[in-house]
């Protein structure tokens, strides 16, 4: 334990600070101080100041919150953005995407697609993600380097992907990566089961006693579509939840993706279990799968955070924006304008997105002994004044242009909208290249 009159390494003075813990505070004249790597201090900014700080730094016109939470997502996607627009689901995945994840998805391309998406996620404020991608063991790799905070969820599905031949193997390799993984301190080590429609009882048996063993998490996409059900009910005679369920999936470390659909049975199973459902609203809407009723199962009591999906059906990896589109949808689908007001949605993209991953002890809101992993929105300009409230304006009048600095653990990653260990024009050049190869525009392809 450090003692408590220790210098700060960093004192950060914002105009507002929002801890989202208590809910819906907003501290005006505050300060908070950083010392390894962990918030050590939150204090009026005249006995903040009266501590010694190595470094002082005011934030004037800021908002300062917890890093956002970007629950679900396929990073390396990003090399696909654009590419199959404007499809269902399953003639977006199974004629398109697929087709060309088995042509183009190597190690490379995981490598070039996760940088990529890593650095525009901590442009948009996002300073821990999930990742559920081929090749996870590259993905660690680029997260390490980075700074950045991550699960990253082995894919598992029946049939051959790149870099595995089958189900056995992926979780071979997973088990394998969450050795390696155990104590990394920004890691967390995932298994991620496709689909209840691409992965069969035996494999999902065999997840269930995995995770249960290395107390894992378990993330899946799940009741995406009507149809998505429909077929179940037909194939299985029982709804796709009410099957993992069964299996003995559901349990406070399963984060049931896009759901679309939810009966009262569904809420039933989700509220005793313990699950998390995390909403992805913009490729929902993008994909036309459906709305997720996130008032009704917020008010049931059921953790729901928020992600982008990939960029492949979204088309971008802002998560604010998300938010924003999260908020307006829920108040159309619940036909009331008071559902997920402005600090609830930000709740769900932060502290929720934290539980829903298993790291609320570590991080999502900004109370003193949480790392560090903090997001300084300038809400000064023009089109964010005045300010009544300063979340509805990050919320309802505020773009990702407006993330300024971020810190993972204490470590400035993004500083004055600049990426302090990426290097942007690198990542450009890769990105342009991929998309000569992929549109057969290099010769040789
Ligand atoms: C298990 S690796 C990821 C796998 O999932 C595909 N995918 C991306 N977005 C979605 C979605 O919204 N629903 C279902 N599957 C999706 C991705 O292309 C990979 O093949
Ligand atoms: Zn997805």
């Amino acid at each position: 334990m450090p003692d408590a009159n220790e210098p700060l390494d960093l004192l950060l003075l914002p105009t507002w600070l929002v801890p989202v813990e208590p809910a819906g505070v907003v501290l005006e004249n505050h300060a908070l101080g950083i010392r390894d790597g962990r918030i050590a201090l939150i204090a009026s900014r005249e006995t903040a100041l009266r501590h010694p700080s190595r470094e002082v730094r005011e934030l004037p016109g800021m908002l300062l919150a917890p890093g956002l939470v970007n629950a679900h997502g396929h990073a390396a996607m990003t090399l696909f953005r654009g590419l199959a627009d404007d499809l269902p689901l399953m003639t977006w995945l199974q004629n398109h995407i697929w087709p060309a994840e088995s042509r183009w998805v190597d190690e490379i391309f995981v490598r070039d697609g996760t940088e990529l998406a890593i650095a525009e996620q901590l442009k948009s404020g996002i300073s821990c993600f999930s990742d559920m991608y081929f090749y996870p063991e590259v993905a660690s790799e680029r997260i390490h380097t980075s700074g950045i905070r991550a699960q990253l969820c082995v894919p598992v599905l029946d049939f051959p992907t790149p870099g595995t031949r089958d189900s056995d193997e992926s979780l071979r390799k997973g088990v394998a990566l969450f050795d390696d993984l155990k104590l990394h301190p920004r890691i967390k080590v995932a298994f991620g089961p496709h689909a209840p429609y691409s992965v069969n009882d035996d494999t999902l048996e065999k997840i269930r006693v995995l995770a249960e063993e290395l107390d894992a998490n378990i993330q899946m996409h799940v009741q995406e579509t009507a149809c998505e059900v429909e077929q179940a009910l037909e194939r299985h005679g029982e709804r796709p939840l009410a099957r993992l369920s069964r299996l003995g999936l559901l349990g406070p470390g399963f984060q049931a993706v896009h759901m679309t659909q939810v009966s009262d049975e569904d809420l039933a199973l989700l509220v005793e279990s313990n699950s998390s459902v995390i909403h992805c609203p913009e490729s929902n809407l993008k994909l036309a799968s459906g709305f997720c009723p996130v008032e009704r199962l917020w008010q049931a009591g059921v953790n729901v955070a928020i992600g982008t999906d990939g960029a492949a059906s979204n088309n971008d990896l802002d998560l604010l924006g998300e938010t924003r589109t999260a908020a307006l949808l829920a108040k159309a689908v619940a036909g009331s304008a008071t559902a997920l007001d402005a600090h609830r949605a930000l709740r769900m993209a932060t502290l929720n997105g934290a539980r829903a991953l298993g790291l609320d002890a570590e991080i999502g809101s900004l109370e003193p002994g949480k790392s560090a992993d903090l997001v300084a929105f300038d809400i000064s300009g023009l089109h964010q004044l005045p300010i009544y409230d300063p979340v509805s304006q990050l919320i309802y009048a505020s773009s990702r242009d407006c993330v300024k600095h971020l810190w993972v653990g204490g470590k400035q990653l993004l500083e004055d909208g600049r990426l302090t260990r990426m290097d942007e024009e690198e990542l450009k050049d890769r990105a342009r290249g991929w998309s000569r190869k992929i549109s057969g525009l290099d010769a040789g392809q």
